[in-house]
């Protein structure tokens, strides 16, 4: 460890810290060194430098004030090269200024309120389709995050999880995720020679060749059929139609627009749904929780109609359990790495530049000198302070949109997000109790709140549940506005697959 670098775990020569680093739910690991090495410390990875930051002031500073310097994301050659996507664009690849300029001229407050009728919508056929089949929840949360964004980008929806494009999508992201597992690729950042080791000898390349096929053949498929739409007249108000007729005043050529389609798919789709399954597992998990939620619905909103977004005003609980799912289980437990242009200096410490930065979500949002408690789902915390921190505690450093991200590299795709949470968290609650499933022999099956996915955005593993509807008139009531959004759902099933057309059909049947 160079000398004026912030302190960390010991190192050995040569590797650094990079025998001891995790290579699987970092964030536990980079917590208890953060317990050990405080909030603010270092890793050498080779002869690279990780910072990680486990302190909200920090956090605030570095990332938020001085985000101008600490804006870029770590260099991967396979990815940059390979597969482009945004998400891990360092800024320096010019294309990220315009991708995310165009992202957010698309993705404003009001711009994501005119999605809200097919966002409705959906919200009301994942109430339907878990009625029908509540054993299959998870697929049909799945199914409801990915087609809301392919109608809000494409003007396509997906009436099932096994529609030919969000299966496409699904697979497309199983493999890429096979490809950024540590170990999956060498390190060619490291060892750039490699990068010249040609494709019949080089496995790894041949799987990134692949997943850029399966995600190519989606995005510009996808982009193409809305080209189609527009000369046809068809236009359904969807963003790409909005970037195909401003694409110069955005400068964006086919391959870009190709990609921010593809990048805001990746970004939408397994967040929201993650948020909704975690949101399921705590409601089971603290049924206190859900039994506070449950009376404050009842007491807003009541039997005879399903909540509207202008509901939620009134329910500070039901606020406060999203501002908790988003603490007890965040999405994204490190966010996704950012690296700095610049050397920086803080607390009398150097930040070098090109060093990749960790902003320990996780290890903040479960700080015990923080919150009371912190391994408890309590959404009570938020009706204390504004940040859900202990009475007495300064959170000022905190927000409440935290767990989407910092400085210039916050989640464009926030507003869209909310609305969709704010959404499906009233409409879960005020439709359905939520407890644990029994076994054969009639026992509870025991859920763990700890059993989530590998990966950099991570959700819980399929759970078993038991989901009821709370009364008859709500079951009726979710049948009645499923089949009334119909004409909605109608204006977005263009080129619908037999199969789907059969379901769409069938599903409106009675
Ligand atoms: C529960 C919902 C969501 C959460 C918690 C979430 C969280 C995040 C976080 C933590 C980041 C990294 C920010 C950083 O590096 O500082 C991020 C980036 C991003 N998100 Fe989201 N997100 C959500 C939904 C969405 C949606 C619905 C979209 C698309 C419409 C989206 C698109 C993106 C994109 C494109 C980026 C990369 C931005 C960049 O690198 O400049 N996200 N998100």
């Amino acid at each position: 460890r160079e000398p004026g670098l912030p302190p960390g775990p010991p190192t050995v020569p040569l590797l650094g810290n990079l025998h001891i680093f995790p290579t699987e739910f970092a964030h536990y690991k980079f917590t208890e060194w953060a317990r050990q090495y405080g909030g603010f410390y270092s890793l050498k990875m080779g002869p690279g430098t990780a910072i990680v930051l486990t302190d909200a002031a920090a956090v605030k500073e570095l990332m938020d004030r001085r985000s101008g310097s600490t804006v870029d994301r770590p260099a991967m050659h396979f990815v940059l090269a390979i597969i482009l996507l945004v998400l891990l664009m360092p800024m320096t690849a010019e294309n990220w200024r315009t991708l995310r300029r165009t992202a957010h001229a698309i993705l404003t407050p009001q711009a994501s309120a005119r999605h809200l009728p097919i966002q409705q919508a959906e919200a009301t056929q994942l109430l339907h389709d878990i009625l029908l089949r509540p054993q299959s929840f998870y697929t049909h949360i799945r199914r409801y995050s990915n087609s809301v964004i392919l109608s809000v980008l494409y003007g396509k929806r997906a009436p099932r999880y096994e529609t030919p494009e969000t299966t496409a999508f699904f697979k497309a992201q199983h493999e890429w995720e096979l490809v950024l597992e540590p170990g999956a690729t060498p390190p060619v950042d490291l060892i750039p020679i490699l990068k010249y080791v040609p494709e019949r000898w080089a496995k790894w390349k041949r799987d990134c060749t692949k997943t850029r096929k399966l995600q190519r053949d989606l995005y510009f498929g996808l982009l193409d059929e809305t080209k189609e739409r527009i000369l046809r007249g068809e236009e359904n108000g969807s963003y790409m139609e909005e970037i195909l007729t401003r694409q110069q005043e955005f400068g964006m050529d086919r391959e870009i627009t190709g990609y921010l389609g593809g990048v805001l798919i990746e970004g939408g789709s397994d967040t929201t749904s993650s948020y909704l399954q975690s949101l399921i597992l705590a409601m089971i998990a603290y049924p206190d929780s859900q039994k506070k939620a449950h009376e404050e619905i009842d007491r807003v909103v009541g039997e005879h109609r399903m909540p509207t977004l202008d509901d939620l005003e009134h329910m500070p609980y039901i606020r406060a359990m999203i501002l908790e799912t988003h603490r007890f289980r965040p999405v994204a437990p490190l966010m996704v790495p950012h690296a700095t242009l610049a050397p920086e200096e803080y607390k009398g410490y150097v930040i070098p530049e090109g060093a990749t930065i960790f902003v320990n979500a996780w290890g903040i949002f479960h700080d015990p000198a923080l919150y009371d408690d912190p391994e408890s789902f309590s959404p009570g915390r938020y009706l204390l302070t504004e940040n859900g921190t202990k009475p007495g505690v300064d959170g000022s450093d905190l927000r409440p949109n935290f767990a989407f991200g910092v400085g210039r590299r916050i989640c464009p795709g926030i507003h869209l997000a909310q609305n969709s949470i704010n959404i499906n968290t009233m409409n879960l609650v005020w439709a359905f109790n939520f407890t644990t499933d029994t076994d054969a022999g009639g026992s509870p099956i025991e859920l763990d709140t700890f059993a989530y996915q590998k990966g950099i955005l991570t959700g819980p593993k399929p759970f078993r549940a038991k989901i009821t509807p709370r009364t008859a008139e709500k079951a009726e009531i979710i049948e009645r506005e499923f089949l009334e959004a119909a004409d909605t759902f109608s204006k977005f099933e263009f080129g619908l697959s037999p199969e789907d057309k059969e379901f769409v059909v069938q599903s409106r049947a009675h």
